[in-house]
């Protein structure tokens, strides 16, 4: 299986991922076929669907983590990547807020300290300046509270100056008012760098006035539109294959039946790591060492 991720040079015109044909199998597992999607600059989408449905692993043919084992992905190479919530096992109360977007311009995966001092402290500031951080930058990570921590998340992924920022469920354990604080800070920078958002969820109603196009995935299949196109009665009941009704309540999407004909499907193929995985954790910062 070869590696069918190309990372394109950075062109603020030109799309910043596109799929061709892209397919994603695990063993008899077929998470996705045909899958044609061009994402533009400033383009926010939501990828939706049940547990197990390939949301994450979408993330990971992105990030270069797993390679398609057919067709095509053009990806950008300017990449910032947004965590749920207590994703990382370090110790909080030995790590700092400055410490964790520290770790951002250093690089997680090519090298730290390539930059001097002053500059790399110049990019910590800038990042958490841009999210309203600085304030509490200097107390531990485990003092803080949850839209506090995310909103740290966020300036990491930002010291990247992402073309593209992927977002993996970042509002996950975080209350109403935190999730549309860290959902505006996320949607503040794709209107002022015209960054595009790719936006991991299971829960569409935080973000719906923001979302350009749903990719709906379930069982194998999928769904691109836009959310009054995908998220209907009709185009849902079809996709899952079994009644499916979705309301309008308030301006809020209610699904009624989905999520539990799927939910944590059983399978039997044991793990293996397609061809571009090197590494199977997250890749915190994407920007790349020219050296490496
Ligand atoms: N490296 C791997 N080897 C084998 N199977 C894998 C691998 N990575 C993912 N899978 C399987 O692919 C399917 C999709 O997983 P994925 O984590 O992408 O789903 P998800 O939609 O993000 O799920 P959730 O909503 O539960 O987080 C699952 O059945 C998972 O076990």
């Amino acid at each position: 299986m070869a590696p069918s991720a190309h990372r394109a040079p950075r062109d603020p015109n030109s799309p910043v991922a596109t799929f061709s044909h892209a397919r994603l199998a695990f063993g008899s597992r077929v998470l996705w076929e045909d899958l044609n999607l061009t994402i533009s600059p400033g383009e926010f989408v939501a990828v939706l669907g049940p547990n197990g449905s390939g949301k994450t692993s979408f993330l990971r043919c992105l990030l270069g983590q797993y390679g398609l084992d057919a067709g095509q992905l053009e990806v950008t190479d300017a990449i910032g990547y947004i965590p749920q919530q207590h994703a990382d096992d370090s110790d909080p109360m030995a790590m700092r807020g400055r410490d964790l977007v520290g770790f951002g311009v250093d690089g997680a995966r090519w090298g730290i300290g390539l930059r001097g001092r002053g500059r790399r402290r110049q990019l910590v500031d800038a990042a958490l300046a841009e999210v309203g951080a600085t304030a509490y930058a200097d107390a531990p990570m485990g003092l803080l509270s949850g839209g506090e921590q995310q909103r740290l998340r966020v300036a990491q992924s930002l010291t990247s100056d992402p073309a593209l920022l992927l977002c993996d469920e970042p509002l996950s354990s975080l209350d109403p008012t935190n999730q549309h604080r860290v959902v505006e800070l996320i949607d503040e920078r794709r209107r002022s760098a015209n960054t595009a958002i790719v936006f991991v969820t299971h829960e569409i109603n935080p973000i719906l006035p923001y979302v350009d196009r749903v990719l709906y995935l379930v069982g194998g299949r999928f769904r691109i539109g836009t959310p009054d196109e995908v998220m209907t009665t009709a185009t849902l009941s079809n996709l899952y294959g079994s009644d499916v009704e979705v309301l309008r309540v308030n301006g809020r999407l209610v699904v009624i039946g989905g999520e539990d004909g799927h939910h944590c499907e059983e399978h039997a193929d044991p793990p293996v790591f397609p061809a571009a995985a090197v590494d199977p954790s997250p890749v915190v910062n994407a920007e790349r060492d020219p050296r490496a």
